[in-house]
């Protein structure tokens, strides 16, 4: 997420409708302008009488709050688009703030860490050191955990030799490839922060060489390109980017190649498996951890 993101716009309404929010949010602005996420609500958290789904608009100074609340009423009506709370978010480094605290995590052969916590590395440990960055990617969210260990099960029987890694956020996935493999591992993200927070994780654990991430857009990203055919993919996004990507990593990977998922909750898998098997790809397996599911699937 950008640094400049300075106001969080909440609203509650009916989960078509949020997806329409969010769709059309996303065609009117460039995500360094807004972004959209939508989720439905805990039992305990929702407001009586209200519809259980939640859409936060994330917006810099340079959007005007009026037009987005304009933007909203034509989907949802005046009502909802005035009854939307809006709240500034204090600018900070939640990520520094957050890593202070963090314990090592270890997930097969890695172990992800911060710099004050390089007394856990042991001798045989792929390890990783993350520095604080606005990025997303420290190892302890069940994705990102879901995918290291799923790696770590791949390539027990496997040495993929081309890789990619969408959506890099802090560059650990593309970092733990490199790491392991020995492989120039390409790697890219929207968000123009995280790709210089992952280039920077990667010059601090000397791989910088294998992991240069640059900033993609859209779902057919031109930089997808530039090492494909992939035998190795990596994308821990979320449901509904990663079924608008499943054309664009049909066409850059090759047979055989391993494409692992993540970012899924339990009842997004059947849409995603669909949009990847009509694609040519078939799953091989499944974790499942915190909530959060990670896909192994194999291309036909
Ligand atoms: C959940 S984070 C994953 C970060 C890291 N790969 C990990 O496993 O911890 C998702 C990242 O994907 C990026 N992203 C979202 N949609 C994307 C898209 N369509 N193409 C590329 N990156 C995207 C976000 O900016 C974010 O950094």
């Amino acid at each position: 997420m950008s640094t400049d993101t300075s106001t969080v716009l909440r609203l509650d309404c009916e989960e078509a409708i949020a997806e329409q929010i969010a769709d059309l949010v996303a065609e009117t602005f460039s995500s360094d302008e807004a972004a959209a996420s939508t989720f439905e609500l805990k039992p305990a958290e929702r407001k009586e009488g209200l519809p259980g789904w939640r859409v936060e608009i994330f917006l810099t100074a340079s959007v005007s709050e009026e037009a987005v609340r304009a933007l909203v009423a034509t989907i949802a009506g005046a009502e909802v688009a005035t009854a939307a709370t809006s709240t500034p978010i204090e600018q900070r480094d939640w990520v520094a703030a957050a890593l202070e605290g963090l314990a090592p995590v270890r997930a097969g052969r890695f172990l992800v860490h911060g710099a004050h916590r390089r007394d856990a590395v042991r001798v045989n440990d792929l390890a990783i050191e993350i520095e604080a960055a606005l990025a997303f990617g420290t190892g302890h969210h069940g994705s990102t955990r879901g995918c290291l260990l799923m790696f770590d099960r791949v390539t027990k029987a496997r040495h993929p030799k081309q890789i990619l890694d969408l959506g890099t956020g802090s560059g650990i996935l593309a970092m733990a490839a490199a790491r392991l493999l020995h492989r120039k591992v390409e790697a890219c993200d929207i968000d123009k922060d995280s790709v210089l927070a992952a280039r920077g994780n990667a010059r601090h654990n000397g791989v910088a060489r294998l992991v240069r991430p640059v900033v993609a857009s859209g779902t057919s990203h031109p930089a997808i390109h530039a090492g494909a055919p992939y035998d190795l993919v990596f994308a821990n996004i979320l449901a509904r980017p990663l079924r608008g990507l499943a054309p664009s990593v049909a066409r850059v990977t090759q047979r055989g190649a391993d494409i692992i998922l993540s970012g899924l909750l339990a009842r997004d898998v059947p849409g995603v498996l669909s949009a990847y098997r009509i694609q040519g790809m078939a799953l091989r397996d499944r974790l499942d951890l915190e909530g959060w599911v990670t896909l192994h699937l194999r291309k036909q």
